[in-house]
């Protein structure tokens, strides 16, 4: 009996291996999302229904998705997926079971507050003559999770020691709505694009492949909005890199650092503000244990073909370590100072112009540019300028006569509140 029930077991087994594959997806991998937004998808959209009409989930979740519309409304909805348990599908004829596992004992996200979630698989078995439909439903899966992406910026924030993509991907600024001093921004663009156009040129010399920027100037400049909106128009992703985030260390921000998703750019604002003091402190009192010489040396990595793209922020250039700003660490670097004449009056020409729904023919909005421009020019020293998010507001909140009549009271209103 006990030899004819290990021989049954034995024989069951080795057929399970012979006639059946599996293929392991765990949620550390993107396509994890997108397999279970297909599958989703599927039952929704009725494929599922028409090519197995008892198609079982029994076992659903529910994930929460807010739509953003270009009108600035949202509408908040719901998708069931396959929750933990076992599920059945029919894909190009061919039967698949879906176990999904949950592990609750052990969390992946690492110590960062709230961001911990259960280690979960997804185990796809079907018959081993069909195993060369995994790769094309695992494309289908890829490409209806990237539709919503095209067109879009995607940013990323750093889970443990991998990027994930941080909320949903964003509508692109166009470039020309950051107004910066007339040819810096075709600068910068020029320069990034010679650089990403010499990939061999920097391979065959040995040098690594790589490019520091570092944008200054005072806050409400349009650093941050310059930089998303350049990943946009070259169709880049942004990876947000907070130095002072809890449980960040050494080792791990070279491992980040290291290992960006394709064309991304890795975006570290307030560069200054984390080694201001020598332990960085963050809001809840937990220190970062980054330092200095370890960021340094993560910034200079290893020496590999891989592209790596760095734009740093600041408001105090001159608090910066000169370590940090030495070339190779930092190739580019470039002023984006308060709102210049030509800087306000083209923001003017830009809220109040085409497409704004003020009515003012273009004869009066000229006169007005004019103006604005002549306040910022005559009645001001530089050093009374203000930022543009300032003059960003101050349109917002103004039509456009009254907003160039009050336009010395918000200089110097500005002025005389600080310091
Ligand atoms: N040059 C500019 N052109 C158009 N809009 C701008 C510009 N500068 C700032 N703004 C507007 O002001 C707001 C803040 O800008 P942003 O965050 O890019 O400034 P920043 O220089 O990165 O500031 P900080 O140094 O404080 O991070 C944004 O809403 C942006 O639209």
């Amino acid at each position: 009996m006990t030899v004819a029930r290990t021989g049954s077991i034995w024989g069951a087994t080795m057929l399970r291996r012979r006639m059946l594959v599996s293929l392991e997806i765990n949620n550390r991998d993107r396509a994890y999302d997108w397999f279970l937004g297909w599958m989703a998808h599927r039952a929704s959209s009725g494929t599922a229904s028409r090519a197995a009409p008892w198609i079982r989930s029994h076992e659903l979740s529910v994930e929460t998705m807010i739509e953003r519309r270009a009108n600035g409304s949202s509408s908040v909805f719901f998708q069931l997926v396959a929750g933990p348990g076992t599920h059945w599908f029919k894909y190009k004829g061919a039967w698949m079971q879906v176990k999904r596992e949950r592990e609750t004992r052990s969390m992946m996200g690492g110590q960062q507050p709230g961001m911990s979630v259960p280690w979960e698989t997804v185990m796809l078995t079907t018959l081993s003559r069909d195993r060369a439909l995994f790769p094309q439903l695992l494309a289908e899966a890829r490409d209806l999770g990237m539709q919503g992406q095209e067109g879009k910026l995607v940013i990323h924030t750093a889970w443990g020691i991998e990027w994930r993509p941080f909320g949903k991907p964003r509508r692109k600024r166009p470039l020309q709505s950051v107004v910066l001093e007339p040819g810096m921004g075709e600068k910068i663009e020029q320069d990034i694009k010679a650089f990403l156009a010499r990939r061999q040129w920097y391979a065959d010399r040995g040098i690594p492949y790589r490019r520091g920027y570092l944008l200054h100037g005072p806050p409400g400049s349009g650093k941050t909005s310059f930089i998303q909106a350049l990943a946009g128009s070259l169709s880049y992703d942004i990876c947000l890199l907070n130095l002072s985030e809890r449980g960040l260390a050494d080792d791990k921000l070279n491992h980040l650092l290291s290992n960006a998703p394709e064309r991304s750019f890795v975006l570290i604002e307030d560069v200054d503000a984390a080694f201001n003091k020598r332990i960085q402190t963050s809001a809840d009192g937990y220190q970062s244990s980054v330092t200095f010489s370890g960021f340094l040396n993560a910034l200079d990595g290893v020496a590999s073909g891989e592209e790596r793209i760095i734009f740093m922020t600041t408001n105090h250039v001159e608090q910066l370590d000169p370590a940090l700003i030495r070339p190779g660490r930092v190739d580019f670097s470039a002023l984006i100072d308060n709102a210049s004449p030509l800087q306000a009056r083209t923001l003017f020409q830009r809220f109040y112009g085409e497409g704004s729904n003020v009515e003012l023919n273009p004869d009066e909005l000229d006169v007005l540019a004019q103006n604005l421009e002549d306040i910022v020019e005559e009645k001001l020293g530089r050093e009374q300028r203000v930022s543009m998010a300032a003059l960003q507001g101050h349109f917002i909140r103004n039509q456009p006569k009254d907003a160039v009549a009050s336009s010395l009271d918000l200089f110097t209103g500005i002025l005389k509140k600080e310091p």
